[in-house]
């Protein structure tokens, strides 16, 4: 059976999303389109695809079986509770949404429905060095993980689209994601400092860096870089109790030349996650032709929401902030360590 999937959102992120779903997987079919900026769309449906005027119109059609959403993070409530309503599988690139009461609107919906129906696009999850380095975690042999050390440097961000705000609730969320899985533990609260201003980014508050106090008693710092020039560098070690597990460096061709012998770094992240992105689309691929979702869930947004949130709060104060989630739904798996009690 093929999967007939409507995309919203037809920019960097939805064009190349589009091209794996139609040239690199099976088992679906793009047979729709939408997004505010029409002629966009036009140009990024694949032969034979309908374009749609509205992304409600795009999600009540009948020929739409799941939706892919990959307009911008302001977006993303209104159109994740229509496809809640209508009962719709739905992959949300990241972030699920930009504020905490949003977050909670879409975990009530959910709730109500009754079954997992939506994936939010956290790709680190699916990459095989992140999946090889959580494996060696949850082994034990190191004894408990005390520190995670996460780098996360992109060449450039798109100027004047991007603003200060934005290393914190655009770009730190994969980290807090990603610190949350590969530990199985919860950020309760997080400081920021902000170093020496990079001269690259204009007046952007780039870069920052943040701890994240997790319920363990763990600790994440985090470096987030956005104009770093030189590539898409994304770097993580975790100190355990008797050693040290990282992430390699990524294999590329050895280049000797007048310049010396040298790797290539990837430019962006369309290169350096390009597998995971395929491989979290093939399991959501599973997961919605079952009416369902698996993967980073609802709840996994939300847990993302609160770090930004709490990290933004933490520029202003200058001190720590703390995280209240609220009890855990049973739909989102059993209770992590915070919502335990
Ligand atoms: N997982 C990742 O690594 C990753 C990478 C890039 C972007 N993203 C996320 O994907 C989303 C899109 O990012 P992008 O880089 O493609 O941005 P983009 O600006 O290139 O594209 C967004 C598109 O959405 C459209 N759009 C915005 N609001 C809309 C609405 N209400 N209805 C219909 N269309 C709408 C815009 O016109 C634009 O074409 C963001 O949430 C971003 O954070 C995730
Ligand atoms: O939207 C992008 C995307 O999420 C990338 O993975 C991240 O490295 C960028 O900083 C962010 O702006």
């Amino acid at each position: 059976m093929t999967l007939q999937i409507g995309v919203i959102g037809t920019g960097m992120i939805g064009q190349d999303h589009i091209r794996r779903l139609t040239k690199v997987l099976s088992g679906i079919e793009v047979v729709g389109v939408t997004d505010i900026d029409q002629a966009r769309a036009a140009a990024a449906a694949p032969e034979g695809a309908e374009v749609f005027a509205t992304p409600t119109a795009l999600i009540s059609s009948d020929n739409v079986q799941a939706v892919v959403i990959c307009s911008w993070g302001p977006a993303h409530e209104e159109q994740l509770l229509a496809c809640i309503a209508a009962g719709k599988p739905a992959f949300c690139e990241k972030p699920l949404v930009t504020s905490e009461a949003a977050a909670l609107r879409v975990i009530e919906a959910e709730v109500a429905f009754g079954r997992r129906l939506v994936q939010v696009g956290f790709m680190r999850r699916f990459d095989a060095d992140y999946r090889r380095l959580k494996a060696v975690i949850d082994g034990g042999k190191l004894g408990a993980p005390l520190m995670f050390h996460s780098v996360h440097r992109n060449a450039s961000v798109p100027e004047g689209l991007y603003t200060s705000e934005m290393p914190l609730n655009d770009t730190l969320v994969h980290d807090a994601d990603i610190s949350r899985w590969l530990l199985s533990d919860e950020v309760t609260g997080v400081e920021v400092r902000v170093p020496r201003r990079s001269s690259r980014g204009g007046e952007l508050r780039d870069p920052v860096f943040v701890l994240l106090h997790m319920a363990s008693g763990a600790l994440v710092d985090v470096e987030i870089s956005v104009n770093i020039s030189y590539g898409y560098d994304i770097r993580g070690e975790v100190s355990c109790e008797t050693g040290v597990a990282a992430l390699p460096t990524r294999p590329a061709a050895v280049i000797s030349d007048s310049n010396g012998i040298r790797q290539a770094i990837p430019e962006d992240w369309r290169e350096r996650f390009i597998e995971a992105y395929d491989q979290e689309f093939r399991e959501w691929i599973v997961a919605a032709s079952e009416g369902t979702a698996t993967g980073p869930s609802t709840w996994d947004g939300y847990a993302a929401t609160l770090v930004a949130d709490a990290a933004l709060r933490a520029v202003a104060s200058g001190g720590f902030e703390s995280i209240n989630m609220i009890a855990k739904p049973g739909l989102y798996g059993p209770p992590t360590a915070m919502a335990a009690e």
